[in-house]
């Protein structure tokens, strides 16, 4: 069998990807017209390329239909529970950076940390009669760090997109969201918690359990891992 590697298919990942194996001597290559997902490996035999939406690869990494997935180290703590249990680091790529934080209007002046914002939480339900929404897609990576600093009167609001503006439409009152420039947030009138720092989050290449792989992909593996001084 060969190894699968999985990597994504377009967006912001795609080309530093395609550059950092190349600078590493192996090179990935789509094969195919530019819409095809189909794609090739030079440079190292034994290794098939699997082009996957960024989401989708830690998926595919737990459920073994890849053995190899680079995507960003956020998407693999919140798809997979227990995920150092299910995946194994091999390198952090050095691209791909964004931190996953909370962030608040910057009109609640008396709100900075999460201590705050358990306040104001408290405040908001016993005027308001309903929990402070925080919109998010990252469930899990919220919940968790929120239990973990004792904020629990919220609710989440599920946002896969455009989070920042729930708050101007008046559909939550926080956000967790990932940002890189900061430009977002400060469009929006938002401001991050002193303390709101979830993950830091940049690309990775992770490999699944290795239980069910044969010799050869275990020598493949290897001579990658030479390859890539990972
Ligand atoms: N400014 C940014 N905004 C959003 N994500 C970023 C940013 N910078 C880096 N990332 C990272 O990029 C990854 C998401 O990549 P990308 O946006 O290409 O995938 P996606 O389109 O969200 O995934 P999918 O293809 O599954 O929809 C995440 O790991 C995220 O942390
Ligand atoms: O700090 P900044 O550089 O401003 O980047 C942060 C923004 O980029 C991402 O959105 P994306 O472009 O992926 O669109 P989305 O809202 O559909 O997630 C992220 O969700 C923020 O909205």
């Amino acid at each position: 069998m060969t190894l699968k590697l999985g990597v994504p298919s377009k967006g912001r990942l795609m080309e530093k990807t395609f550059d950092w194996f190349a600078a590493r001597g192996v090179t990935l290559r789509k094969s195919g017209t530019d819409r095809e997902y189909a794609g090739a490996v030079d440079g190292i035999d034994g290794i098939e390329l699997v082009l996957l939406s960024a989401g989708e690869i830690p998926r595919e990494l737990n459920a073994g239909r890849i053995h190899l997935g680079v995507t960003g180290s956020d998407l693999v703590r919140e798809k997979l529970s227990s995920w150092d249990q299910r995946v194994v680091d091999v390198a952090k790529m050095g691209f791909g950076g964004a931190d996953l934080i909370i962030a608040v209007p910057q009109a609640w002046i008396d709100v900075d940390t999460l201590d705050d914002l358990d306040a104001a939480a408290a405040a908001f339900r016993a005027h308001h009669g309903f929990r402070l929404r925080i919109a998010t897609k990252y469930h899990r990576l919220v919940r968790e760090f929120l239990r973990d600093n004792g904020v629990a009167d919220y609710q989440l609001i599920d946002s896969q997109g455009a989070t920042e503006g729930t708050i101007r439409n008046e559909t939550a009152e926080a956000i967790a969201d990932i940002t890189s420039t900061g430009e977002t947030l400060r469009a929006n009138g938002l401001k991050i918690l002193s303390d709101g720092m979830i993950h830091a989050s940049q690309a990775t290449l992770f490999r699944g359990r290795r239980e069910q792989w044969t010799p050869d992909m275990r020598a493949t593996f290897k001579a990658l891992q030479s390859k890539l001084g990972a």
